[in-house]
């Protein structure tokens, strides 16, 4: 069983005369339940290779499946729905929506995807990051390890097939990101979610089954 397929992708940027090829011919997978670790050289292209997955950038051939559903069949229409649907975000800046408490900020997914008891299920969330005494700060009273533990409790909400991180914990210091990493991977475990996480740290890498090495457009 696979839950994320990438096949012979190939993305390059081009820039007036100049292209920057950043992959050839890359071949992926991901089980259900996987915990993948992607390292790499500032610019080998991890950033890039998210946004293939959330569909923000295309691939200038190639393929990705998530779920079975090939990105190649969807219509441009249907790639935001189908982002918000199946994949959770948690990003280094947190992204949360400034004028948006942290309740209201977890609920957000459940304005696209079809939950049940949204505001019961962001109240449960917030509270398993411990932040139920917070349920109506703004994003700017909270500190940066609120925010993620609010973005993480958001990236959940809608059982995402793949939760895509990118350097959760880059913004917090040493003992917030600690924590922050505890909750991220004792929720994506207890709701057996797949992530698929670009870090710049051994040990977060760490925690992942597996390790990959984004070197030339490769993962090794
Ligand atoms: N929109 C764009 N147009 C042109 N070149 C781009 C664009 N986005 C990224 N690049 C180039 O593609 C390469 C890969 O960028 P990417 O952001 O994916 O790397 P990264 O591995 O995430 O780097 P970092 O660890 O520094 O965040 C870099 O050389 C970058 O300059």
């Amino acid at each position: 069983m696979v839950v994320l397929e990438i096949k012979s992708l190939k993305k390059a940027y081009h820039q007036s005369s100049t292209s920057i090829e950043i992959f050839k011919d890359l071949n992926f997978h991901v089980k259900p339940g996987q915990k993948i670790a992607i390292m790499g050289k500032s610019g080998s292209g991890k950033s890039t290779l998210l946004s293939l997955i959330s569909g923000i950038i295309k691939a200038d051939d190639g393929d990705i499946l998530l779920d079975g559903t090939s990105y190649k069949q969807l219509e441009e229409s249907q790639i935001n729905d189908f982002r918000a649907s199946n994949i959770g975000f948690v990003f280094q800046n947190f992204h949360l929506v400034s004028y948006l408490n942290a309740l209201e900020n977890v609920m957000l997914p459940a304005k696209v995807c079809n939950i049940s008891n949204p505001k019961e299920k962001a109240k449960e969330l917030l509270k398993s990051v411990g932040l139920e005494h917070r349920l109506d700060h703004l994003p700017s009273q909270l500190s940066g390890g609120e925010k993620q533990r609010v973005a993480i409790a958001r990236a959940l909400i809608h059982n995402p097939k793949i939760i895509l991180a990118d350097e959760p914990s880059g913004n917090l210091d040493e003992e917030t990101g600690i924590a922050v990493m505890d909750k991220l991977f004792e929720l994506i475990d207890k709701n057996n979610t797949t992530l698929v996480l670009v870090t710049h740290s051994k040990e977060v890498a760490l925690r992942c089954e597996k390790t990959y090495e984004l070197s030339q457009g490769n993962l090794v």
